[in-house]
């Protein structure tokens, strides 16, 4: 063993869950909660050097991380491939909970489950944090050991939300976006996105209207920022035939339609009327569902998401399976803070191929738990060249909000439970739902 590999070995590792503020979010399956959960992981070497994550933090998936947790001292974090064996061994039908590997009947807003996709999804959350700490304990940013940037910025589309002014519970956070419910708010909001963090790119999140309200928003960013690719994505909620009348009314208008409605199929049929560019991060969000798509023509944009595709490397190999079958690239994203947003540049820096501006929910957030929160300037982030990630955890932020999920019942994300407290006689909408 090399000296640089003795110290890579693993002494401690934790998982602490969080909660953090969250804006009231409109879509297709509800709203945002006040509070949603993440988790932080830290990974440990016996020389002391830290290596971070962030995933998801709901309870199930939080159980599975902490009993994988356990496996890894003694490990050393030079080798994340191993993680996949481990993960084989360890993440068992007869050991994870169901709900994380069948589907419930109807429509997932996360695209099916697998057990792939848990593996995934589990290696991710903690090879981040082995190329954290390997990149710590080398002195070379995360990128040098994915084989080098591709690119030196990233950029990111201001992620456009029907939202509320204010969540209904009387004690939750608030913040100053206001509402927007109607194309004039759609437009305001994009104005201030742009104004703060200079995008050159939007998407709106729809399927939280009847199409035609939504058109007219859509219509409305188009008229009111001509010169920016706009994309739309109504997360599934409509059938073939409103994707085809939507797709043919927004020709010209925008770069590419995400999701409009549920189902490999269903898409290509979509595509195959209109010529519609499609994207998704529903119908295909493991490898063995690529193979279907390509061959019926799904899809022509792929939204990676490190966080459940496997981690970085795997999405440099989707990178490159996307451009071996001409499909080009964009990145998924759910409400997350600054660990995850590091990780998020440092994949799509070194991912090959015709990227779209990426997603990322970060501009809604109020919190963070890095001492130096990233900047989105010119709609872009500089892709980091200092050690790791580039990163610092903030300890006494993360440690209060440690202590608000200790003293939450919040455990899972549920945007149907949080419609519920403003309309308790709200169902998750039956797809297609228009
Ligand atoms: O592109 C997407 O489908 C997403 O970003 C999924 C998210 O869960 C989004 O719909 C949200 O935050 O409500
Ligand atoms: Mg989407």
């Amino acid at each position: 063993m090399t000296p640089a590999e003795r110290r890579s070995i693993i002494e401690s590792v934790s998982v602490t869950p969080i909660l953090i503020e969250d804006g009231p979010l409109l879509n297709m399956q509800g709203v945002h909660q006040p509070y949603t959960p993440r988790s932080i992981i830290e990974v440990v070497t016996v020389d002391g050097t830290t290596g971070l994550g962030e995933t998801y933090g709901d309870s199930a998936v939080l159980a599975v991380i902490e009993q994988f947790a356990t496996h890894l001292p003694g490990r050393s974090v030079l080798t994340p491939n191993d993680l996949w064996a481990l993960a084989a061994e360890v993440l068992r039908p007869d050991t994870v909970p169901a709900k994380l590997v069948e589907n419930a009947p109807g429509h997932n807003i996360f695209g099916d489950n697998s057990m792939l996709k848990l593996h995934s999804t589990v290696v991710s959350a903690f090879e981040v944090a082995f190329l954290d700490a390997s990149g710590h304990l080398l002195g070379v940013p995360v990128h040098a050991l994915l084989g080098g940037k591709v690119r030196d910025r990233i950029d990111f589309a201001a992620y456009l939300f029907y939202r509320w002014d204010a969540h209904p519970q009387p004690d939750a956070p608030v913040d100053e976006w206001g509402a927007a419910l109607d194309p004039e708010g759609i437009v305001a909001q994009a104005a201030r996105m742009i104004e703060l963090h200079g995008f050159r790119s939007l998407k709106l999140k729809g399927g939280v209207f009847p199409p035609d309200e939504e058109i007219a928003a859509v219509t409305a960013l188009h008229e009111a920022f001509p010169e920016l690719p706009l994309r739309f994505d109504p997360n599934g909620a409509w059938s073939v035939e409103t994707s085809i009348r939507v797709a043919r009314e927004l020709e010209g208008m925008i770069e590419y339609l995400e999701d409009p409605c549920l189902g490999r199929a269903e898409m290509a049929e979509v595509h195959a009327a209109t010529g519609m560019p499609l994207a998704t991060n529903m119908c295909v969000t493991d490898f063995g569902e690529f193979p279907e798509a390509v061959a019926l023509d799904s899809i022509q944009v792929l939204l990676t998401d490190h966080h459940y595709w496997g981690g970085l490397r795997a999405t440099q190999q989707l990178a490159a399976v996307c451009n071996t079958f001409g499909r080009s690239l964009s990145m998924h994203s759910n409400s997350h803070l600054g660990i995850s947003l590091a990780a998020m540049v440092q994949a799509a820096a070194c991912a090959e191929g015709d990227f779209h501006a990426c997603d990322t929910h970060r501009p809604w957030q109020t919190e963070d738990v890095i001492t130096r929160p990233h900047r989105i300037v010119d709609g872009a982030i500089e892709v980091s060249d200092a050690p790791g990630l580039g990163v610092e955890l903030d300890r006494a932020e993360l440690a209060r909000l440690h202590e608000r999920w200790k003293r939450s019942d919040v455990r899972d994300r549920d945007d149907v439970a949080a419609m519920q407290v403003k309309d308790p006689t709200f169902v998750k909408p039956a797809v297609p739902h228009w």
